[in-house]
């Protein structure tokens, strides 16, 4: 292979910086946004909340006009993590109940720390039949404003608890102090990210201490911002190059980036390629050869599926650790994955925060992708080495990279 491939906008900055225009002083514009499922419901739902987005010279240049924030309205969350976690704070903001449901999986993520802590802020949560809900669909009482103070979440299950309270809460009244109380903190990256994003809005974040963010209320500033290309949209590709020899080149690769796709060159070297950054072009090359690899994920879980499919076709033993919360993720991935590499023939385990990984030689067959955009990336990974392996739904990648099929028809 020697290809060249233009990723999209990233869907967690796209998001992050959807949501912090939202909330503004004033008028903002996104360039080289994502437009995909996740990044098309959170646009939606920011505008039924009151907030005029409009397209400019291309549909990934938005133009963001933020409003009073109005309630009585629903909010469809589709299977956005990101949707899900980051606009219940926000509308508490609203002036009225938002209601908040999603696709059917959608309602098994987990949600109950976000909710808890904002009804400790003071916040009416309510779910179905009047229980306090633990997943989606919910109702958030929105009174128009939020005091705000100190609040504990426990974000073992995901850091989106964390990124979605600090995006809104420099609109708090006396801001926020949050302190993580579980004992592990997964995606560290993200939070870091979404502290950056912040900063770069003009707002005083205090993240010196391990585990406590605290968010200064204040104005959020209006800005001309580019969103760099998704990093993990990029993994599958440059993974290709392992898998089938030859190089993959993504343009744009940032010089240095928040997003945890930055890890993907380092793994994929450990993993037999080698990978080269020049003149903000990323290279991985690869003969063909994939050594097994023994790596913790908790950074990067969203990471793991690709590296599990590259796992299966390598010369040796692999062992994923630290990525238990993927279990909370589109779908069980790590039950997925073990699944869908044995159907094929492969062995896979799951253990208690991960997966073994153990190479057999692989046959085709149809390969499951249970409506997880990196579920079908996987698959396709696997495609280019084994005969006949057919992925189930592959339009699911349309959660972040609508697309997908040509991009990677155009790679081979
Ligand atoms: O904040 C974000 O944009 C994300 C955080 C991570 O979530 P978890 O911490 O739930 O893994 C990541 O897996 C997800 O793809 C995107
Ligand atoms: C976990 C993921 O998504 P979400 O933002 O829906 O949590 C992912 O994209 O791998």
């Amino acid at each position: 292979m020697d290809a060249r491939v233009e990723i999209p906008g990233s869907k967690s900055l796209t998001n992050r910086l959807l949501v912090l225009a939202a909330l503004a002083e004033g008028p903002g514009v996104l360039r080289g946004a994502l437009r995909s499922r996740d990044a098309d419901l959170m646009i939606g739902a920011l505008r039924s909340l009151g907030v005029t987005i409009t397209e400019g010279d291309a549909p990934s240049t938005l133009h963001v006009t933020p409003g009073p924030l109005t309630g009585d309205v629903d909010v469809d969350c589709g299977l956005a993590g990101t949707v899900m976690r980051f606009l219940p704070p926000v509308a508490a903001l609203a002036t009225g109940p938002v209601r908040f449901d999603g696709d059917p999986h959608a309602r098994v993520r987990p949600m109950l720390p976000v909710l808890h802590a904002l009804h400790a802020l003071g916040v009416e949560v309510t779910g179905p039949a009047g229980a306090f809900p633990a997943t989606l669909p919910f109702t958030i009482g929105g009174r128009g404003g939020l005091r705000g103070g100190q609040v504990d979440v426990d974000a073992s299950a995901s850091s989106q608890f964390v990124s979605g309270l600090l995006l809104a809460a420099a609109r708090f009244d006396e801001g926020l102090s949050l302190r993580h109380i579980g004992t592990t903190l997964p995606s560290l990256p993200h939070i870091e990210m979404t502290v950056a994003t912040l900063r770069e809005a003009g707002v005083v974040v205090d993240d010196s201490r391990d585990g406590i963010w605290v968010v200064q209320p204040a104005p959020i500033a209006a800005r001309d911002v580019r969103v760099e290309p998704d990093l993990s949209n990029a993994a599958p590709f440059l993974a290709a190059a392992l898998v089938a020899g030859g190089s993959v080149s993504i343009p744009g690769w940032p010089a240095s980036t928040t997003q945890p796709g930055a890890l993907v060159p380092g793994l994929l070297e450990q993993m037999g390629g080698t990978a080269s950054l020049t003149d903000g072009v990323l290279t991985v090359t690869g003969d063909g050869t994939v050594h097994g690899i023994d790596v913790d994920l908790h950074a990067a879980g969203e990471l793991a599926p690709n590296v599990a499919a590259l796992a299966a076709l390598a010369d040796s033993p692999s062992r994923l650790r630290g990525i238990a919360h993927l279990r909370g993720h589109e779908t069980d991935r790590l039950a997925a994955l073990a699944t869908e590499i044995t159907r094929l023939g492969g062995q896979a385990e799951e253990t208690r925060d991960g997966l073994v990984i153990t190479p057999r030689p692989l046959r085709g067959g149809v390969w499951r992708t249970y409506a997880d955009h990196r579920m079908a990336t996987s698959g396709a990974l696997l495609g280019l080495r084994v005969p006949g392996v057919q992925v189930e739904d592959v339009e699911t990648t349309a959660k972040t990279l609508p697309g997908f099929a040509g991009l990677w028809q155009a790679m081979l």
